[in-house]
């Protein structure tokens, strides 16, 4: 399938390994296809560990010079890639919409907020500052000075194919680290054109390789290595854990951004119109396939009626189909298994006695189109409020008061995002506290950014990406102590 790309190059099917790029076919390789209608976009490689090692090899010799170099040459290649990435944004949304789903206009978004995490660490690449601590002896001086960690492992997810693999490439090339990257099977093409502006901008050969194929062999590769000293990756819960007892042996670094189960409260003192938009972002993003989606809505009594039918009224007018037609707010779902999910969860809350008020169905159109919905009179024991959905299921749960509603949204084993809608400042302190959560979004319902330490606690993962602190994790501080300083 054809793109109407202004740089067609931007689509390449093939894998880069090592500085070199291995073609994909249609009778060896991987077909990539587009959620909204089947049709196959193109053919990626079926690589496996000998690549994976190959890149390894490659990354460990580019990764040295890399990190000899300051970090300003280094910012000023990262700032081109910025550049260069919003200079053909028009392209990259549409090969991420081509294949992921999303409506056009929120691709072209992910691509903008994709660069900022470059554009951020271009910027902290030059603010890996060092210690000089006042010493305990007077022969002896204490330094401490950041250098980076060395080859990195990246396995990124299908629902953002371009922010989450900026979201670790910034950091890591801007501390001075070499990256392997095996993105999603679903969307590699979006990956493979970062990799495309990526060596326009100067990246040098060898130092970033994105190897397209067999997750499981990919993977093993990558958590055996000994020269891999850290993997960093974003997906589901499941998947994070085997591949945080496969680093185990080596002892690497981890960076996991795992699942999430939001809370979305609505009290009684809020803004119910801003609720309602808060509450159309946090769910509905993406069709609902964000790891910082509001899983469960709380709202309090005396407001739930209201809020219920405000919000479906607001639901009931955004339009699902093709990502790339004009004014389209819902794409298809990923796969099938994915309408499988919403399918059950519905299907459960309704048997349990859950009231659907809007959608609760698969789209008129067929595939993998499914109606926004919104489900009244949800309990505690349907499979909504303790699992991730995925999908643009929204669930109302009613609540009496601020401490029950607290520990409901805290009664999860994950901690990523959570969210609240008040106007009482001191309710705002109190509940911002006590939600046990990675982050909080107060009166708004989108809270990432570069600028934020993006992360969640317990089973939502370890790490913070984006800030200042995002560096940080991809640094090690080494201790010198100068001794032998006699007085003169
Ligand atoms: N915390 C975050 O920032 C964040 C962001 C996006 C998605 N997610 C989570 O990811 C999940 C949805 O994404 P998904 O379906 O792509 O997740 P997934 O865990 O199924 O896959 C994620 C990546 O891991 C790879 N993978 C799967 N099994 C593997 C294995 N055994 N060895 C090596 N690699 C393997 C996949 O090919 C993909 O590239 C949701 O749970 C969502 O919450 C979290
Ligand atoms: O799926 C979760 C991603 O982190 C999306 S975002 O960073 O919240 O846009």
């Amino acid at each position: 399938m054809t793109l109407d790309l202004n740089n067609p190059d931007l689509m390449r099917e093939a894998a880069l390994v090592g500085g070199r790029w291995i073609a994909g076919d249609a009778t060896t390789g991987v077909a990539v296809t587009n959620p909204a209608s089947g049709v196959v976009l193109g053919y990626v490689p079926r690589l496996g560990a000998a690549e994976t090692l190959e890149a390894i090899d490659a990354a460990q010799v580019a990764q040295k010079a890399w990190a000899a170099r300051t970090a300003k040459d280094r910012s000023a290649v990262l700032r081109r890639w910025f550049d260069l990435m919003m200079a053909n944004q028009s392209d990259l949304a549409q090969i991420l919409t081509a294949e992921q789903g999303k409506p056009l206009a929120e691709a072209a978004g992910e691509i903008a907020y994709g660069a900022s995490f470059i554009e951020w660490f271009a910027e902290e690449a030059r603010r890996a500052y060092g210690d000089i601590t006042p010493g305990h002896a007077p022969d002896k001086r204490i330094l401490s000075v950041k250098q980076p960690i060395g080859v990195v492992a990246a396995i990124t997810p299908w629902n953002f194919p371009n922010a989450m693999i900026t979201r670790k490439a910034g950091p890591a090339f801007a501390a001075g680290c070499a990256m392997v990257l095996k993105p999603a099977g679903q969307t590699p093409f979006s990956a493979i054109a970062l990799a495309v502006l990526a060596e326009e901008a100067g990246l040098p050969p060898g130092l970033f390789s994105v190897v397209t194929g067999a997750a499981r062999d990919i993977g093993k590769a990558m958590t055996d290595s000994p020269i891999v000293q850290k993997l960093t990756f974003t997906g589901s819960t499941e998947v994070g854990a085997k591949l945080y007892a496969q680093c185990a042996p080596t002892i690497k670094k981890l960076g996991l951004e795992l699942g999430g189960n939001a809370p979305f409260i609505v009290f009684d003192d809020a803004d119910l119109d801003a609720a309602v938009e808060g509450a159309v972002i946090a769910k509905f993003r993406n069709n609902g396939q964000t790891c910082v989606c509001a899983n469960r809505i709380y709202v309090q009594l005396s407001v739930y009626d209201a809020f219920a039918e405000k919000l479906a009224a607001k639901v009931a007018t955004l339009p699902t189909g093709n990502g790339v037609d004009k004014g389209i707010v819902f794409g298809p779902l990923i796969d099938e298994a994915a309408v499988q999910k919403v399918d059950e969860h519905v299907a459960d809350a309704t048997s349990k006695g859950a009231q659907v008020i809007l959608g609760g169905k698969s789209h008129a159109l067929g595939g993998t189109f499914y109606e926004p919905t919104i489900l009244t009179g949800v309990t505690n024991d349907m499979a909504v409020a303790t699992e991730e959905t995925f999908g643009p299921v929204a669930p109302l749960f009613k609540f009496e008061t601020e401490a029950e509603v607290v520990a409901l949204s805290n009664d999860t084993e994950f901690g990523l995002a959570s969210y609240f809608y008040s106007r009482d400042h001191a309710r705002v302190w109190r509940v911002s506290e006590a939600l046990d959560y990675g982050m909080v979004g107060v009166n708004t319902g989108l809270i990432s950014t570069a600028e934020a330490p993006f992360g969640g606690v317990k089973q939502s993962g370890l790490g913070r990406e984006g800030s200042r602190h995002g560096l940080d994790d991809y640094l090690e501080i080494k201790y010198i102590c100068l001794g032998g300083i006699e007085e003169a």
